[in-house]
């Protein structure tokens, strides 16, 4: 794929905090339109990464591009395309809903008021209500409508849906990035969420993030398909690569054994699941 196709190419990035050496020479790029999983245990460095990649944070060495504009460097005319949920949503208590949209709103060129409006009555929030008097999930869902009101075209979201009840979730996640309505098909997403079932079905690709180094990276729809989680001891002899493997588990590419091995492990083992793959992972 050449370089154009790549939406955000990260390169080397190092970030320490004091003694901590919190990313360690992270490397990895983004396809347009693909949904990303940012995935990984409690403190493994995913908000540090966001925070790097949409300029927030300055890494100590290694480059960020977005839209092939490093990072360092982004003009308007970048800044304008992107957006960023932050885990703890930053709003202004003493407005209420819709004036802080309107607040915001200004600093947007691309911004559509009415779309705004709309996508808040979508999430079903009180345009009157005070901010300050929102629940954390309707503090979340107008954080959602802050940056999406700008139709832009690469998304990063740090728990974006942590607040919000199953019921609600499941739903949200549906019309925002399924039905295509709110976010546009091209518009790229990264994503970090510790909730695996529901990213299973809706990611296109994963990087997995273990104590600040990039541990594993895939395109998520070709190893369901293509992968199986299997015991280690049956692994043993099928292939000299596996995508990795864990104290008991390997992930194996059927594609890489033959027609017969890959039909019999297809038919006995399930297709790997965001949950298996992250427990394996992290054993
Ligand atoms: N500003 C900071 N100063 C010092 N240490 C920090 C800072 N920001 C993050 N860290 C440390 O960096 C590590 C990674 O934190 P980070 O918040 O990026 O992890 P995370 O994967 O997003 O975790 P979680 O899933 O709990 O949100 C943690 O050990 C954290 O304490």
């Amino acid at each position: 794929m050449p370089d154009s196709q790549f939406v955000v190419q990260c390169q080397a990035l190092n970030w320490h905090r004091g003694l901590n050496h919190i990313l360690k020479d992270v490397s990895f790029t983004i396809p347009q339109g693909s949904r990303v999983g940012l995935l990984g245990s409690n403190g493994s460095g995913k908000s540090s990464l966001l925070k790097c990649l949409t300029g927030l944070t300055l890494a100590d060495s290694g480059t960020v591009e977005l839209f092939g504009q490093s990072t360092m460097e982004m003009n308007d005319s970048v800044r304008e395309r992107i957006a960023y949920v932050a885990q703890t949503p930053d709003l202004f208590p003493w407005l209420t809903v819709e004036q802080h949209l309107k607040a915001i709103g200004q600093a947007y060129p691309r911004w559509t008021e009415r779309r705004a409006l709309e996508l808040a009555l979508h999430l079903e929030l009180s345009l009157g209500k005070l901010v300050s008097k929102l629940s954390g999930g309707d503090q979340q869902k107008l954080a959602i409508v802050l940056a999406l009101a700008h139709e832009p075209d690469l998304i990063f979201m740090d728990e974006p849906v942590a607040n919000l009840d199953p019921l609600r979730r499941a739903g949200l996640m549906q019309s925002l990035f399924v039905d295509g309505r709110w976010v546009k098909e091209e518009a790229t997403i990264v994503f970090t969420s510790h909730l695996l079932a529901d990213l299973n079905h809706l990611l296109t690709h994963i990087l997995f993030m273990r104590q600040g180094e990039l541990q594993w990276q895939t395109d998520w729809v070709y190893t369901k398909k293509h992968c199986r989680l299997i015991p280690k001891t049956e692994a043993a002899g099928l292939v000299s690569s596996p995508h990795f493997q864990s104290k008991k588990l390997a992930l194996i590419d059927l594609n890489e054994l033959t027609d017969a091995q890959g039909n019999e492990l297809s038919r006995r083992f399930p297709a790997p699941t965001l949950d298996a793959v992250f427990a394996a992972l992290n054993d």
